[in-house]
């Protein structure tokens, strides 16, 4: 599928968003640099891969403190910086050939989990 699929489709139900992008990522894995951002990534490595998720991890704090008690454009600048956040890991589990749904199954697992109870069961 292409990505002008997806974003032409504007019908694309929200819970199959990963699963499109997970497929325009898998695409992109051998892609032209020139032609395409992901494709560019790959081809400078895990290094910048995960530079990038940094950089986005500290985009994404910075915006939440100022979504905090921030307006509305504060709070879509937090949505934004957490989609680029989310975009990247999502391109890093691609360059390790993983991908979203072994992250859904294990967020799954903990459903009914609580936290404490899982913290409390670990060897210590
Ligand atoms: N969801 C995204 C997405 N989110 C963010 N980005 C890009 O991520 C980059 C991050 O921007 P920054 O300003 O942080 O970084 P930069 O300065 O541009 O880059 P660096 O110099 O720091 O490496 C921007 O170029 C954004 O356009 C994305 N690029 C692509 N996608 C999806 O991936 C698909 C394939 O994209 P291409 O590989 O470009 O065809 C697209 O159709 C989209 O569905």
């Amino acid at each position: 599928m292409d990505s002008n699929a997806f974003s032409a489709n504007n019908s694309t139900s929200h819970t199959n968003v990963l699963d499109t992008l997970n497929e325009v990522l898998k695409q992109r894995r051998h892609a032209a640099a020139e032609e395409s951002y992901v494709a560019s990534l790959h081809h400078k490595g895990l290094n910048k891969i995960l530079e990038k998720v940094g950089e986005e991890a500290t985009e994404t704090v910075l915006a939440a403190k100022d979504a905090e008690h921030g307006s509305e454009t504060e709070r879509q600048a937090l949505i934004s910086e957490t989609a680029d956040l989310w975009f990247h890991s999502l391109v890093m589990l691609s360059h390790l050939g993983m991908d979203h749904q072994a992250v859904l199954d294990e967020l799954a697992r903990r459903f009914g989990i609580s936290g404490h109870e899982e913290k409390a069961a670990r060897q210590p």
